[in-house]
């Protein structure tokens, strides 16, 4: 009877709302979706498989399904419209200018505060935070994603990847996802904690006093069982998967040591050199700095403490860890599938090298991407098609009013309850034919013209065009707002965009230096880029493939 009566109180306010809207008996935000998930997404993969999208029954209990759906749902019921369960309702948006605003109005729409909590298992930090809070979260992290960090992104991934590269060409049958895993979290590892995450190992028997891990081991322990330290409450974890634990508490304790060190450092003004930091240095360093300038503010929060500073530097793992690596794993198979994308980011890695100062360390990070604007507008295009973080999640703290202008869409604007549950479905607005014509095909040169939006790879190309491209230039500039969402938008847009940029350019610029990517024998080209583009690997944080995909390193003919 509760469960009925809640369904009927929830179409009411569905139909206040007047939006087009639609019943499920779960909606993928319930708890019971971690049930129906993985059923229905076994059940439906015939439907996938055949470029079906989900059956239309089932396609709102699975978590993430818009990534699958591309579009379909929103095809079928406008730009926005309401699944409304027992359990609640969700508005899903597919119209840039609405997203635009839910994004750019942070004190109206919020993360929603229940899944945050879960995000805070080291402190509160700048993702897990809302309102005045989040904003001194965000003045003193901001500014430790500067130049600095980006260079020593650039260097530390050309190290690892020069690494990765010598392994991987010994070795032809290379483990080519846990490398670049490995690649990605050992870059984190060294740019927040410092060489000294690089240093001593486990098996070595070098441990630091007091310790069972090294600070790489904890990490990793860390990273690879996220979603059981973020699900599962401590003193559980504690009794039952004693291992995990251990990586918990370890890290902790580094981080403490860290920053006691990191304190004394300042205290002292021995830590007066930007070149000897980290991420952990630089914003311990940004928090000291920005009680300083604030003296007088009584009663104002204007610095973090040293619990929220570990909670940023555990998101900024989070966050950048998983994402980057993912991005580069589709990139890697599209490199495989499409060669003229992938000779022409040779080339460009080649005048690159003719240059012969590739480690040029007096560069800013932003002349080292001028340099790859092709490779760049690729990363984009991969994060269009395949946009690594799906969902764009919101609640409305009040009734809020939200404007639309798709095309077709009658409704000028429709008036949102407060606490309602709002989805920016990303990949229906990266496939849709309006913001980006032939949305299926996949072609850097959109990012490389002043308006991607007028771009039809399938079209010859203006004489403008044909301009652009000769001048390659990277640029968004002339892209409407709230079309490319991979990143989010507005103040809560991702903070780490250039950290990821720079990577993944420095990944590609070493790895494609002597070698080209190709699919391992056997594999049909045209399966592996089905199942690529019709199947995701259902995890619970990011987007990845659905299955291990084989690449190889072959060394350019000379
Ligand atoms: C390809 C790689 C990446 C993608 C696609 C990505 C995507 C995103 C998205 C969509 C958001 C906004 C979520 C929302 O509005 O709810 C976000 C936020 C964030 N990202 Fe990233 N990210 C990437 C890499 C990174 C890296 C490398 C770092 C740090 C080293 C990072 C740190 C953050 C942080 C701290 C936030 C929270 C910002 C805030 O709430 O104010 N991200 N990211």
């Amino acid at each position: 009877i509760y469960t009925l009566s809640s369904l009927v109180n929830n179409i009411h306010k569905a139909k206040v709302i007047g939006l087009p809207y639609t019943l499920t008996p779960i909606h993928e935000l319930e708890r019971w979706a971690y049930v129906t998930d993985p059923i229905l997404r076994w059940f439906s993969r015939p439907y996938l498989l055949r470029g079906e999208g989900w059956p239309r029954w089932a396609r709102f209990m699975i978590k993430d399904w818009h990534y699958e759906d591309k579009g379909r749902a929103h095809r079928e019921y406008g730009s926005l419209f309401v699944v409304v369960s027992p359990g609640g309702l969700i508005c899903y948006v597919a119209d840039s200018h609405a997203a635009l605003q839910i994004n750019t109005k942070r004190r109206a729409f919020v993360k929603p505060p229940d899944k945050m909590k879960m995000l805070e298992p080291f402190g509160p930090n700048i993702g897990s935070t809302d309102g005045d809070l989040w904003k001194v979260h965000s003045r003193v992290a901001s500014p430790s994603f500067d130049d600095y960090t980006q260079k020593l992104v650039w260097t530390e991934t050309r190290r690892h990847t020069s690494m990765l590269v010598s392994q991987w060409s010994a070795s032809h049958e290379f483990a080519f996802e846990k490398g670049v895993y490995s690649l990605t979290m050992d870059v984190m590892g060294t740019v927040s904690f410092g060489q000294q995450a690089a240093q001593n190992n486990d098996k070595g028997g070098h441990l630091p006093k007091g310790h069972r891990l090294s600070l790489l081991g904890a990490l990793r322990g860390v990273i690879m069982h996220l979603p059981h330290i973020l699900l599962v409450p401590k003193a559980v974890l504690r009794c039952t998967w004693r291992k995990v634990y251990t990586a918990y508490t370890e890290l902790d304790q580094y981080m403490d040591e860290l920053l006691l060190q990191g304190s004394t450092d300042l205290g002292e003004g021995s830590d007066g050199i930007r070149s000897k930091q980290n991420l952990l240095k630089a914003i311990l360093r940004s928090s000291k700095e920005n009680e300083k300038r604030n003296p007088g503010v009584i009663g104002a929060k204007v610095s973090l403490t040293n619990q929220e500073i570990k909670g940023n530097l555990f998101i900024f793992l989070l966050a950048g860890y998983d994402t980057t690596a993912n991005t580069i794993i589709y990139a890697c198979v599209i490199l495989a599938l499409y060669p003229n994308i992938q000779s022409a980011i040779v080339d460009e890695v080649r005048e690159f090298y003719k240059l012969g100062d590739t480690e040029a360390t007096e560069k800013s990070s932003s002349e080292h991407l001028a340099m790859f604007p092709y490779l760049l507008g690729f990363m984009h295009e991969i994060l269009r098609v395949f946009p690594v973080i799906i969902p764009i999640a919101r609640q409305t703290v009040s009734a809020q009013q939200v404007a639309t202008k798709s095309e077709g869409f009658d409704l000028e604007s429709v008036t949102l309850p407060g606490g309602m549950d709002i989805v920016i479905n990303n990949t229906a607005i990266h496939f849709s034919e309006s913001y980006w014509p032939s949305p299926d095909v996949i072609d850097p040169r959109r990012w490389l013209v002043r308006n991607s939006h007028s771009f039809n790879p399938s079209k010859p190309l203006t004489s403008e065009q044909e301009l652009d491209l000769q001048n390659r230039m990277f640029s968004t500039q002339g892209n409407k707002k709230g079309t490319f969402m991979t990143f989010g938008e507005g103040p809560r847009a991702c903070l780490g965009r250039n950290f990821a940029k720079v990577e993944f350019v420095a990944f590609f610029s070493n790895l494609l230096q002597n070698h080209r990517l190709e699919l391992q024998r056997g594999l049909n080209p045209k399966q592996v880029e089905r199942d690529l583009r019709l199947l995701s690997g259902g995890s619970p944080v990011t987007l990845i493939p659905p299955h291990s995909v084989g690449v190889r390193l072959v060394p350019h003919e000379i």
